[in-house]
């Protein structure tokens, strides 16, 4: 079941361009920064989380990414972190997990948080909503709680209805992403993960690049203009902040590995 969002024309979502321009080539240089979300961008959404099909090659490019560009890039994704090294393995790279409650710089060992941890009320809340509503799948995280209601679809109303009074309670912010709502602690978000990246030394005097496909990715898209970069949309064109576009992960993965071959090729690789 697609999301309703999903069958409004441009035109009844609002003013905007029709459609964005491809992104330039990707080149590794000492002003690219890339940031990279993970389901959509990295990976095909499937229809539950652990579902998702890592191509071979993905850990091992995301490394060589992130050592070509002298580790200035980072995974930002609305995913724990323990959930993302659980299908990619160990990963030497920056990433915030959590969307930007958990923080963890490329080779520290620790996470840091970058939220207060969510009170564990609001997860026993939605547990028991959602055994009395077919027994959605409740994912809880560090900083947030994911309820996916894709096998669900005729409980969205009341999920919402749950979720948002749940969040005036507990002064959270709900997310309404693909198939998903989810409940966040307040103060981390995407955008904020992005500045607290640019903020580090390694990141100094970049130009940052976001790829990102859902609705929950446009808080880091919001940032970028302010912090001189942009934000690349992956799938179909809808109403965002971003301003280049790439149609699909097929591409996205095509235009990484494209700037890879490039690299290797003037490294004499
Ligand atoms: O920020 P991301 O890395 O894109 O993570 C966003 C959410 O991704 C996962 O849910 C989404 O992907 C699932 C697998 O494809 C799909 O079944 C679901 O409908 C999507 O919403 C993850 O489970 C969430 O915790 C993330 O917040």
């Amino acid at each position: 079941m697609t999301d309703p969002r999903d069958s409004l024309s441009l035109a009844e979502q609002g003013s905007g361009p029709t459609d964005l321009p491809p992104p330039a080539p990707l080149r590794i240089a000492p002003q690219t920064a890339l940031f990279l979300d993970f389901d959509g961008t990295l990976v095909e959404i499937a229809d539950h989380p652990d579902d998702v099909i890592v191509p071979d090659t993905l850990p091992e490019v995301i490394a060589s990414l992130a050592h070509a560009l002298k580790g200035r890039l980072a995974l930002v994704s609305g995913r724990s972190i323990a959930a993302l090294e659980n299908l990619l393995g160990p990963l030497e790279v920056a990433i915030a997990g959590s969307h930007g409650g958990e923080f963890r710089p490329a080779g520290a060992d620790t996470v840091a948080p970058l939220a207060d941890p969510l009170p564990g009320r609001v997860v026993e809340e939605l547990d028991s909503f959602s055994k009395a509503n077919g027994d959605m799948l409740v994912e809880p995280k560090p900083y947030s709680v994911a309820v996916h209601y894709r096998r669900h679809p005729h409980a969205l109303e009341s999920l919402l209805t749950r979720a948002e009074a749940l969040a005036r309670e507990e002064g959270l912010k709900l997310k309404h992403g693909k198939q998903v709502v989810e409940l966040v602690m307040p103060g981390s978000d995407k955008g904020s993960a992005l500045t607290a990246f640019m903020a580090r030394p390694e990141f100094a005097g970049t130009h940052p690049l976001f790829l990102g496909d859902d609705v929950t990715d446009e808080d880091a898209f919001r940032v970028l203009e302010g912090l001189g970069g942009h934000g690349v949309l992956v799938g179909p064109m809808r109403p965002t902040a971003a301003h280049r576009r790439l149609p699909d992960v097929a591409a996205v993965h095509d235009w990484l590995a494209a700037a890879l071959r490039t690299h290797d090729q003037s490294e004499g690789i």
